[in-house]
């Protein structure tokens, strides 16, 4: 990891790039051909991409119910406990996020309201490219299920021989999930958009991936479905003063870089030592690793940062807009409170990242690449959209009517104007 000691702030912009951006538009290139055949050709397009991207002849992405209940055996008793540890804080941090039904007299005889209605139909995004993340399954089906959406349907790619690891079709069937199929990358969120002769439309599609489903997301999304947000590869910011342990600190970038080769890590601090011992740590913790292959290749484009103060970690961390922040400083609400912009927020020595990725209970499908400006991480209100009623009494009408007519007789709208006017002439 490269460090840079007080980096001027004009420079901040340049140096929390993140990693590839230059590939995007050929990404994108080959995305729009992708989501072309799906929707020219449906299934029999799923079928030769599996072929090509995922390296296996389908004949169907449909998984059956033999796999899915094929798939009990094949978990141990004590992960079946973890999943399910991990499903209950799930649930009980997204079923507290209900909201209650608004109804406001605005004035007297004009009610209005707002209802809050899941939406009825579904898509799951689950990432299996490097590894089967059957952890999406809690975070997206959970609070579909109590969010009360009809249909769940959940894509995931297929792997060389053809199945689906056991741990995401177990999970699958825990949370509720309705149909399960073996697509993965582009063609499964276009599947999901466009629908396929197996595989039907989803109203809103979810879920996080690599570049090629996220950049489908985000292409569909302008276009044929609605989607969550852009959740593409995993990125890191830890922000850390003298009080944090360099173990700790290593073992937290590392935790996101092994993710995948475009993953990224980034560490602000204020002490120079700990700069110099969390380098030394990586390394140490790197060579440990299954996947120290990717976490590596990650760390070439992820960097430290030496500044002067608390004030400077949180303005770059509101610069790098991180899909997650770790704060391992004295006093971490302090520096939280600056925070503008981020997906999740972990404080203190004591709060690995990794805990909000499988059961805490918060959601682990966040903003990446500077969207936590804008985006909000999956949660309950994702599953559910709002709708609003009004009703007005004559005397409502007789109250508001004139500041109607008056508003739409400016915008030349005379029909606007004369839904209200027939009514009071009927009700002076
Ligand atoms: N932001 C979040 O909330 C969040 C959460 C979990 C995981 N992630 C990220 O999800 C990603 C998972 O990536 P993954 O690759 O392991 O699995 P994935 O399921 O996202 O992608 C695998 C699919 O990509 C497609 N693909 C691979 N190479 C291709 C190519 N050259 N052209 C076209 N399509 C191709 C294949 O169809 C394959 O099935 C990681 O980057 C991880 O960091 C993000
Ligand atoms: N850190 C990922 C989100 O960027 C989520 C995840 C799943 N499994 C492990 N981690
Ligand atoms: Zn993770």
């Amino acid at each position: 990891m490269k460090t840079y000691t007080h980096p001027p702030r004009d420079q901040w912009k340049i140096l929390l790039a993140r990693p590839l951006q230059q590939e995007n538009e050929t990404i994108r290139q080959r995305v729009e051909q992708i989501i072309d055949r799906v929707r020219r050709d449906g299934d029999a397009a799923l079928r030769e991409l599996s072929d090509q991207f995922d390296g296996v002849k389908l004949v169907s992405p449909v998984v059956t119910d033999e796999e899915i209940e094929a798939a009990d055996g094949r978990l141990s008793e004590t992960l079946k406990a973890a999943i399910r540890q991990a499903r209950e804080n799930i649930a009980a941090f997204h079923g507290a996020q209900k909201m209650a039904p608004v109804r406001v007299e605005t004035i007297p005889g004009v009610v209005c309201e707002q209802r809050s209605v899941p939406i009825r139909s579904v898509g799951l995004y689950v990432p299996g490219g490097s590894a089967p993340l059957f952890s999406t399954v809690l975070m997206l089906a959970v609070p579909a299920q109590i969010a009360g959406c009809r249909e769940i349907v959940l894509c995931t790619p297929p792997r060389r021989d053809g199945t689906v690891a056991p741990e995401i079709l177990w999970t699958a069937r825990l949370c509720g999930v309705t149909r399960i199929f073996k697509v993965g990358g582009a063609q499964a969120v276009a599947a999901m958009a466009f629908g396929t002769q197996s595989i039907p439309k989803a109203d809103k599609v979810f879920g996080p991936g690599n570049r090629y489903v996220t950049m489908a997301k985000q292409l569909l999304g302008l276009s044929a479905v609605a989607i969550d947000m852009p959740a593409g590869p995993s990125e890191v910011m830890v922000l850390a003063d003298g009080t944090a342990r360099a173990e700790f600190v290593a073992a937290d970038l590392l935790s996101q870089a092994e993710h995948g080769p475009d993953s990224q890590a980034i560490l602000v601090t204020t002490s120079a030592a700990l700069a110099k011992e969390v380098a030394a740590q990586v390394e140490k913790q790197l060579r440990a690793l299954n996947r120290a292959d990717i976490a590596a290749r990650a760390l070439e484009e992820s960097r430290i940062f030496v500044v002067a103060s608390d004030e400077e970690m949180a303005a770059m961390a509101n610069c790098y807009a991180a899909e997650h922040l770790i704060v391992e400083t004295a006093d971490p609400e302090a520096v939280a409170l600056r925070i503008e912009h981020a997906g999740s927020i972990f404080l203190g020595h004591f709060s690995p990242e990794s805990v909000g990725d499988y059961a805490s209970g918060t959601n682990h499908t966040l903003p990446t690449s500077g969207w936590a400006v804008a985006y909000s991480g999956v949660n309950l209100d994702s599953f559910c959209k709002k709708i609003t009623l009004q009703r007005l009494t004559a005397e409502g009408l007789r109250n508001i009517g004139e500041t109607v007519e008056r508003m739409a007789t400016a915008e030349g709208l005379d029909a606007h104007r004369n839904a209200v006017t027939v009514r009071l002439n009927t009700c002076k």
